[in-house]
């Protein structure tokens, strides 16, 4: 079925547009398309470009997410809040009519208070590592890095970033220097996988017991409940409509999407929609959830 959905997909001709405004980004080849799903009973099936790295983008926000919540518990929910926002990732509008809070972890405001909570006491460098730990451990794999090029060029033009953060910081919603926390953040973005090692990443939130059991059963489905509202930015609710299943998407054009107890599904295709999300990564998972029947509303 993967294969049959790689082969429909290389048909399409709308293929969405790279991000440009992450210079690095902008070269590469929007042909590409990539799918791997690993299941629970310790299977990994791929398609297409699956062994091809690229840059996870905002889906590192589901790893540091999850590394926050272990570390703060609920007390991190003061500083960033649970509700879809309805506008773009990058976008600063709410921030100033509700005091510095991002609407959600999932935007790009809320993960730099995500990244700033797991930097608390830590050198930018350890809190990376920690994060490399965590991934290469739920990914079982020790080889996932971070593209410094990637790093440096959207360091090199994160200005809305870091308006985004200086904005927070004069609420007092930041802890650590803004350049410490854009810098730490800039780099989970550009940590590289490729479909097959991103699905393997994501198998901690499948839940079932030959699983990496990262975090506990209660905050794996909030999690996945904040990848189900938010996940997709303004085009949570589309995807959530169309495929059934959280999923979170980053500009350099992969999602993951989990199917509880089932699977960990990653695409991967560089051409963006207007909302920010693959074009063809969403398109793909709407096929592959209608032919597997896989939804969390059964
Ligand atoms: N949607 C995304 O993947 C955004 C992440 C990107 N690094 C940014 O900060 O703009």
């Amino acid at each position: 079925m993967l294969d049959e959905i790689g082969h429909e997909m290389a048909r399409r001709d709308d293929r969405g547009a790279v991000a440009t405004y992450i210079p690095e980004l902008a070269d590469i080849d929007p042909d590409q398309f990539g799918m791997a799903v690993a299941t629970v009973d310790g299977r990994v099936m791929v398609t297409g470009d699956a062994d091809v790295p690229f840059s996870i983008q905002s889906v590192s926000k589901v790893f540091t997410l999850a590394l926050a919540l272990g570390r703060h518990g609920d007390g991190l929910w003061h500083r960033v809040g649970r509700e879809p926002s309805g506008h773009a990732f990058n976008s600063i509008l709410q921030l100033e009519t509700e005091h510095g809070i991002p609407r959600n972890p999932f935007i790009n405001a809320g993960a730099l208070v995500v990244t700033d909570a797991i930097l608390e006491g830590r050198a930018p460098k350890e809190t990376l590592a920690e994060l490399l730990q965590f991934v290469r451990a739920a990914a079982d794999d020790d080889a996932i890095h971070i593209d410094a090029d990637v790093a440096r060029s959207e360091q090199e033009t994160g200005h809305r970033n870091m308006a985004l953060a200086q904005f927070m910081a004069a609420h007092g919603n930041l802890r650590n220097p803004v350049e410490m926390t854009c810098g730490t953040y800039f780099h989970q973005c550009a940590i590289a996988m490729s479909c097959r090692q991103l699905a393997m990443a994501g198998r901690f939130l499948v839940g079932g017991r030959d699983m990496p059991g990262l975090v506990a059963r209660r905050r794996m489905r909030r999690i996945l409940a904040l990848m189900m509202t938010c996940g997709h930015y303004d085009a949570s609710g589309d995807f959530a409509f169309r495929v059934g299943l959280p999923g979170k998407s980053g500009v350099g054009g992969a999602i993951l999407v989990i199917a509880p107890g089932r699977a960990s599904i990653a695409v991967w295709s560089p051409g963006l929609n207007a909302n920010g999300n693959s074009h063809l990564g969403t398109q793909a998972t709407e096929v592959f959830a209608t032919r597997t029947n896989w939804s969390v509303f059964d």
